[in-house]
Order: C-alpha cells, then sequence, then structure tokens
C-alpha cells in the first residue's frame, strides 16, 4: 500500500465515445483522480461528465471547453503529483493539444490519431526539452499489440502482405493509426514488400489502397456497424496467413489507458507505441 495521493488526471474529448469510457474507467481507478474533463462540443457544455458517461451517481466534474486554465489549475497543485491529460480528440486539434500540455508540465497520453510523422518528431523534440513524458499510442488494446508482433514475425518468412482496416464510418482519418503503425513495424523489418509481377493499371483511383512504406498497401473500409478492425494478409505460392484483430467494445482500450497514465508520469520523454510501456 501506498499513501501518495491520486494521480490528478483532466479527459480531453470527454464527451466523446472514447472519452466517456476514459471518464468511467478513471473515476474507478483509486490511485487517479478525475480533476478536469474537457470538451469542445456546444451541446454538451456544462454537464456532469459521471451522468454523460453513463454512472449512477454525478462525479461533480462539469464539462468545460477551458483546456488552458484547467491545465493551468492543475499545474498549480503544487502538493499533488504531476498531472496527466488523456486526449481522444480529433487530428485537426491533438497536435496543439499536446504542445499546450507540455507547456504546463502535464504528461499527455494521446489516443488520438492522425498525427504526421513530422508532428511527432516535434513533439519529441519538445517534450525532449522539457523534460516532460508523453504517451502516442496508437492502439491501446493489448490484442492488437499481439497481432502486430505476429505479423512482424510472419513478415521475416512472407514478402507479400498487405493491411485491411475497418471502422465505424464517423472515423476522420485514413488510414487508421493503428494501420500506419502496423505499416511501418513491417518496414522496420528491413525490406521491401510486394515486388511487382506485372505493370498495374488502377482504373478507379484508388482502388489498390494507400502506398505504406516498403511497398505495403493499406485499404480503408468504413461502414455503420464497424467498431474497429485489422486484417494483416499475408500471401505466398500456395497459402495465405491471415492476422486479424476485431474489437466489440471500447472498453477494450481501457486497460492500456490506465497503464498509460501510470506509466507516463515515469518519462522524461516522448514514447511511441503501446508495446514499449508493456
Ligand atoms: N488509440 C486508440 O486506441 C484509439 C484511438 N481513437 C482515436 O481517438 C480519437 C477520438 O475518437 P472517438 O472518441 O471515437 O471520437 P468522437 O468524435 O466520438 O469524440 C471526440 C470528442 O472530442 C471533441 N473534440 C473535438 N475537437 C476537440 C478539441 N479541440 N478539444 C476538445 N474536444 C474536442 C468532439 O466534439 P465534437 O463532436 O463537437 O467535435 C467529441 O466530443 C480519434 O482520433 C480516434 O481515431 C479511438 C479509439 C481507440
Ligand atoms: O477511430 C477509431 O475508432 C480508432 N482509431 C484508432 C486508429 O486510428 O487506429 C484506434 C482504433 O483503430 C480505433
Amino acid at each position: 500500500m501506498t499513501n501518495q495521493a491520486p494521480i490528478p488526471v483532466i479527459v480531453n474529448g470527454a464527451a466523446g465515445k472514447m472519452g466517456r469510457e476514459v471518464i468511467k474507467a478513471v473515476s474507478q481507478a483509486p490511485d487517479l483522480n478525475l480533476m478536469g474533463a474537457i470538451d469542445t462540443s456546444p451541446e454538451h457544455q456544462g454537464k456532469d461528465a459521471g451522468e454523460l458517461a453513463g454512472l449512477t451517481e454525478p462525479l461533480e466534474v462539469p464539462i468545460t471547453n477551458q483546456l488552458e486554465p484547467m491545465l493551468g489549475y492543475v499545474a498549480g497543485e503544487r502538493q499533488l503529483p504531476p498531472g496527466v491529460i488523456v486526449d481522444f480528440t480529433h487530428p485537426n486539434s491533438v497536435y496543439d493539444n499536446i504542445r499546450s500540455a507540455i507547456a504546463y508540465g502535464i504528461r499527455p497520453v494521446v489516443g488520438t490519431t492522425g498525427l504526421s510523422p513530422e508532428q511527432i518528431q516535434n513533439l519529441a523534440d519538445f517534450a525532449e526539452k522539457a523534460s516532460t513524458g508523453c504517451l502516442i499510442i496508437p492502439n491501446f488494446s493489448i490484442g492488437m499489440v499481439l497481432l502486430q508482433q505476429a505479423a512482424v514475425t510472419a513478415s521475416q518468412y512472407f514478402d507479400h502482405v498487405e493491411i485491411i482496416e475497418l471502422h465505424h464510418n464517423q472515423k476522420a482519418d485514413a488510414p487508421s493509426g493503428t494501420a500506419i503503425q502496423t505499416a511501418q513495424l513491417l518496414a522496420e523489418v528491413g525490406k521491401t514488400f510486394n515486388p511487382t509481377l506485372v505493370e498495374e493499371t488502377e482504373k478507379l483511383a484508388g482502388a489498390r489502397g494507400s502506398l505504406a512504406e516498403e511497398g505495403i498497401r493499406i485499404h480503408s473500409v468504413r461502414l455503420p456497424g464497424l467498431i474497429a478492425h485489422q486484417e494483416v494478409i499475408f500471401g505466398a505460392p500456395g497459402q495465405i496467413y491471415t492476422l486479424r484483430h476485431d474489437t466489440s467494445d471500447r472498453s477494450c482500450y481501457m486497460p492500456g489507458v490506465l497503464l498509460a497514465i501510470r506509466k507516463v508520469l515515469q518519462l522524461k520523454s516522448l514514447v511511441y507505441g503501446l508495446e514499449k510501456i508493456l
């Protein structure tokens, strides 16, 4: 048992699909203290974060769009452990959100996807200079980490691979952050995949998907009824090897989110990927 005060946590994107799950998970963790719930959505301003997340009791934490004042408030609570902000907002705002948090000494745990490699590098430089931990995790589910590890193993034996990611049709970015990370991990194996055998013509633009590193193709499907799914398909003469991960409930991400909140306090720089903190 430790007598340390609970870790102050702010949730950004608190009214969204992921934000509500995080509010529930954080409020049920005895070593974490939900201090702020940020969301720009006009219809949710002033609502209780707990009631919005479906909890039976209010948490007495109102949704507000005042990010900087909240960062300043938590940073000013010097008797508490350093604060953490969990970001599940939008690709358009996540970069600025992370910079603001680091500037206040609040540690970002970021699930929002859509950051460019240049933005991630800028944030890594900024976190390094500030000696502040920051975690960017394209996928918080353990199943996806295992799929990626299996894919890296398989990629040593197969020269042909394509990725299909399938998501709900409210997703803003494509391809998914997870698919991009999966392609990066395969590319790090150090070979070029999918040597061309014939000259291909796309009769409809995009028919062959997007071209990631080392010849790896990513195909994005968006449909109502889906949550988050990914296939990595390896091919060789006479055989197909398919790895697939399916999300049926967003609660699958919460063990990873809680782990990241606790781990980010031990870091002094930016770390990318759940596998690095397991
Ligand atoms: N890393 C992972 O494991 C996972 C990552 N994600 C990623 O998380 C992100 C959020 O996903 P999801 O919860 O499904 O999306 P939602 O659209 O359901 O939720 C996002 C919420 O953030 C609000 N918002 C938008 N911009 C801002 C801002 N600048 N400041 C504060 N709040 C803002 C939105 O308001 P409004 O609706 O009014 O715009 C909305 O309420 C996406 O990038 C998604 O890809 C999702 C699942 C797992
Ligand atoms: O938008 C989502 O839902 C998800 N986004 C992340 C991504 O882009 O990879 C993680 C997961 O796929 C769910």
